[in-house]
C-alpha cells in the first residue's frame, strides 16, 4: 500500500508538487500520468524518502519509507537506470546490491532471468549497456529483494517492443502476486493496457484518479481524456 497525503514540495517559488493526495492499494498497477515538469518524479522521490517534502508526506506499508526496516527488500524502486555503478558489470551491481539487502546470490541469477539479461550481457560492463539493457537492469536491482511495493519511474524507457510486452507481464504478474505497482510513464498506450487506477498530474496538483472506467467516462480513450485534462496546466503554472 502506497499512501500520499497532502504532499507539497517547492523549490523556490516553483510548487513542483501542490497538495497531492492518492492512495494505491495492494494488487494494483497505477499508472501516474502528466506532461513534462508536471511533478512525477518529485513524488515517487518523496514517497522513497529522497526528496524531503516541503509539507505532507507518505507512507509505505503504513510507515514513512525511512522508517521501513531493510526498506530496499521491500520496495523495489527504478528511478534513474543511469545511476548503476557504469565501471562495475551487471552482476556485480546486482551482486553489491544483494550484499547490501541481504540477499542471497541465487537470487541474482533468478532476477536475471526474470528480465531477459544473459549471463554474457550480465557480465559486460554497465557502461557499455545500452538504454533498454541498463532499463533491465535496473528492472532487477528493483525486483531484486522480491518486494510487496514497486515504485518505477519510466520504466519502459528504452524498451524495445518486446521488452515493453515483456514489462507489461511483468507488472501484471507483480499485481496479481499482490504487489502494489505505482509507475511514472509518457507511454499512454502502453498505461492503458496494463494499469487498473490512472493518476493524472498537471503543475503539480492532481487532476483525476481512479480507475480508468473512471477516468475516461464516456470519452473512453486515455490519450484524449490526458490532453484534454493537461491541456490548461503549463509549467509555468508551477510558478506561484
Ligand atoms: N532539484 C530540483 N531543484 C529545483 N527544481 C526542481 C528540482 N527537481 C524538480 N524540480 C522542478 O520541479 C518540477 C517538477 O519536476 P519533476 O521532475 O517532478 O517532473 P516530472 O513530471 O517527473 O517531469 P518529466 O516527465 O519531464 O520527467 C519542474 O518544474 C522541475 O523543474
Amino acid at each position: 500500500m502506497i499512501t500520499v497525503t497532502h504532499l507539497t514540495k517547492r523549490y523556490g517559488d516553483t510548487n513542483a508538487v501542490n497538495d497531492v493526495s492518492f492512495t494505491v492499494k495492494p494488487g494494483t498497477v497505477a499508472g501516474f500520468l502528466g506532461p513534462n515538469g508536471a511533478g512525477k518524479s518529485t513524488t515517487l522521490r518523496a514517497i522513497l524518502g529522497l526528496t524531503p517534502p516541503t509539507s505532507g508526506g507518505a507512507t509505505v506499508l503504513g510507515v514513512p519509507y525511512a522508517q521501513l526496516p531493510n526498506p530496499a527488500s521491500r520496495v523495489g524502486s527504478l528511478l534513474d537506470a543511469d545511476a548503476l555503478h557504469p565501471g562495475r558489470s551487471g552482476r556485480e551491481n546486482l551482486a553489491l546490491a544483494a550484499l547490501a539487502q541481504g540477499v542471497g546470490r541465487t537470487r541474482i541469477a533468478e532476477v536475471l532471468d526474470l528480465v531477459g539479461l544473459t549471463d554474457k550481457e550480465a557480465r559486460k560492463r554497465v557502461g557499455t549497456y545500452s538504454l533498454g539493457m541498463k532499463q533491465r537492469l535496473g528492472i532487477a536491482m528493483a525486483l531484486l529483494g522480491d518486494p510487496s511495493v514497486l515504485i518505477l519511474d519510466e520504466p519502459a524507457n528504452g524498451l524495445d517492443p518486446a521488452g515493453i510486452v515483456w514489462m507489461r507481464d511483468l507488472l501484471r504478474n507483480a499485481a496479481s502476486r499482490g504487489c502494489t505497482v505505482l509507475l511514472s510513464s509518457h507511454l499512454l498506450h502502453e498505461v492503458e493496457q496494463v494499469a487498473d487506477q490512472l493518476i493524472i498530474i498537471g503543475a503539480g496538483r492532481i487532476l483525476a484518479d481512479g480507475s480508468p472506467a473512471d477516468v475516461l467516462g464516456s470519452t473512453g480513450r486515455l490519450e484524449d481524456t490526458y490532453l484534454r485534462l493537461t491541456a490548461t496546466t503549463s509549467r509555468e503554472g508551477l510558478a506561484s
